[in-house]
């Protein structure tokens, strides 16, 4: 998959409010309520990325949630980041 170029990157980022480019990848971070809620939220969102086969980058300490999305193939961000993202997008705000 080709890798997105930085003002590819930038634009595409407009439309995904709380995500930044650094590093070769794209990254954003949840606050929930308390851990059964992040480890919920984590269970469906690994559902997806497994069926999408592309997995995140992340961590969770008690109620939060650090998330970072890049093609290790690609050594970048490539569009299947960006798919990924939407797709967590949409699980975290149809709570
Ligand atoms: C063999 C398998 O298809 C690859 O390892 C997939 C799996 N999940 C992946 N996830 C991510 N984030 N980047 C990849 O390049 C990737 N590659």
């Amino acid at each position: 998959m080709k890798k997105l170029s930085e003002k590819e990157i930038t634009e595409k980022l407009e439309s995904l409010e709380g995500w930044t480019y650094s590093e070769n990848a794209i990254h954003t971070s949840f606050q929930f309520e308390n851990f059964k809620e992040a480890f919920t939220l984590m269970t469906r969102i690994a559902f997806e990325a497994e069926a999408q086969n592309h997995h995140p980058d992340w961590s969770n300490v008690y109620n939060e949630l650090e998330i970072s999305l890049s093609t290790h193939d690609s050594d970048g961000v490539t569009e299947k980041d960006f798919k990924l993202a939407k797709t967590i997008e949409g699980i975290v705000n149809a709570e």
